[in-house]
């Protein structure tokens, strides 16, 4: 008999890391993960599988369709915004028509199950582009529909998937003659800067917040690549896990949209500093602006509004800006790099 799974793409990105302890530690469902990456061995026992595989691997996508009921696919495989930039087209492959075998996937799942399958969708603020400095500093929360004009790959990338769940949720055939029979339930969320103390960010625009945070912790030096007055909202990884677990249990009848914001806090870099010297005094930290990341990092919004999702499916980060650093951040990464010496 084929077992209900969840399926887990990127799953040994950061993200992943935190959804698989999550999601194994509770064990009600069994986890398939899979990763162009192999799976970190500490991750391997809450799996029932590991695979190392690309989502542009249609054989193999074909392959997990055949053998596995899965319930739910929490597509978090992703070129990250700052990696897509060096490799535009490459990131477009991965990031799109990876998505889209993903959601024929669940197509193919939902009709063969007669229901639809859950499909999770991890977006960004990276969707956003705002024109200058000044409309960034006044546009106060952004909402989920204004200033979607990106400026990397990445953005466009995260836009277009969106559109292209919401079209696999409710038009996808629509002209066919069993139309509505095959509905995915895409359910998206446009994530933050992400701060986790267990794992190291590669890749992203928002890096420097955590970059800052483990260098100082092991005594390393760091170039911080924005300028001090830079501000972003950011979650710790804490947070971003239990918002795709809450989207993931809502009631569809719940949800009045198919994307929503979420945030925790915004901080600049120079407050950023400030928290990260005072928890470790002998950090080495300059600031060393990289004219076109800033630009990036310039695009997105200093804040959103997320009040659909407290609205829609009680949305409410554990973690403020106080928390986040005083009971995660900085216990946590102290241990990590507490552990790291000792093992040496
Ligand atoms: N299977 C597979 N995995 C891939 C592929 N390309 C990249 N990956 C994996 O996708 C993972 C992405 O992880 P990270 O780079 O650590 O990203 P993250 O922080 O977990 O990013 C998450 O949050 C973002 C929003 O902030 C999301 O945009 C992103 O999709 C992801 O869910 C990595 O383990 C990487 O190996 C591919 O073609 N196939």
């Amino acid at each position: 008999m084929r077992k209900e799974v969840v399926l887990i793409t990127g799953a040994n990105g950061e993200m992943g890391h935190g959804l698989i302890q999550h999601l194994g530690q509770q064990g009600t469902f069994d986890i398939i993960a899979l990763d162009v990456q192999p799976l970190d061995d500490h991750l391997k026992p809450y799996c029932l599988r590991a695979i190392q595989g690309d989502i542009l691997d249609t054989m193999l996508l074909g392959r997990l369709v055949a053998e596995f009921e899965i319930r739910t696919i929490y597509h978090l495989a992703s070129i990250l915004s700052t990696k897509a930039e060096y490799n535009p087209e490459a990131a477009h492959r991965v990031n799109v028509e990876g998505t889209l075998n993903l959601l024929r996937l669940a197509v193919e799942q939902s009709q063969w199950q007669g229901k639809p399958v859950k499909f999770l969708y991890p977006s960004s603020i990276a969707v956003y582009g705002l024109p200058d400095l000044e409309t960034k500093r006044c546009a106060g929360k952004v909402k989920e529909y204004n200033w979607l004009e990106p400026t990397t790959m990445y953005g466009c990338n995260k836009l277009y998937c969106e559109h292209l769940g919401r079209y696999y949720a409710r038009y996808y055939r629509q002209l066919a003659a069993d139309y509505g029979q095959s509905s995915v339930d895409f359910r998206s969320i446009r994530f933050p800067g992400l701060i986790s103390a267990v794992t190291l960010p590669t890749g992203g625009t928002s890096d420097y917040g955590p970059e800052m945070l483990h260098h100082a912790a092991q005594g390393l030096p760091y170039k911080c690549f924005v300028r001090p007055d830079t501000r972003l909202p950011f979650m710790a990884m804490p947070d971003a896990i239990k918002a795709l677990l809450q989207l993931e249990a809502a009631p569809r009848s719940a949800l009045s949209q198919y994307v929503y914001n979420v945030t925790s806090f915004s901080i600049s870099a120079e407050e950023f500093y400030q928290i990260v010297k005072k928890a470790f005094p002998e950090a080495e930290i300059t600031f060393d602006p990289h004219p076109n990341r800033q630009k990036i990092v310039d695009s997105w919004p200093e804040d959103v509004d997320d009040s659909a999702a407290r609205q829609d499916w009680g949305w409410q980060p554990d973690y403020d800006l106080e928390r986040a650093f005083s009971e995660y951040l900085i216990p946590a990464v102290r241990q990590r790099y507490e552990v790291a010496r000792q093992v040496r």
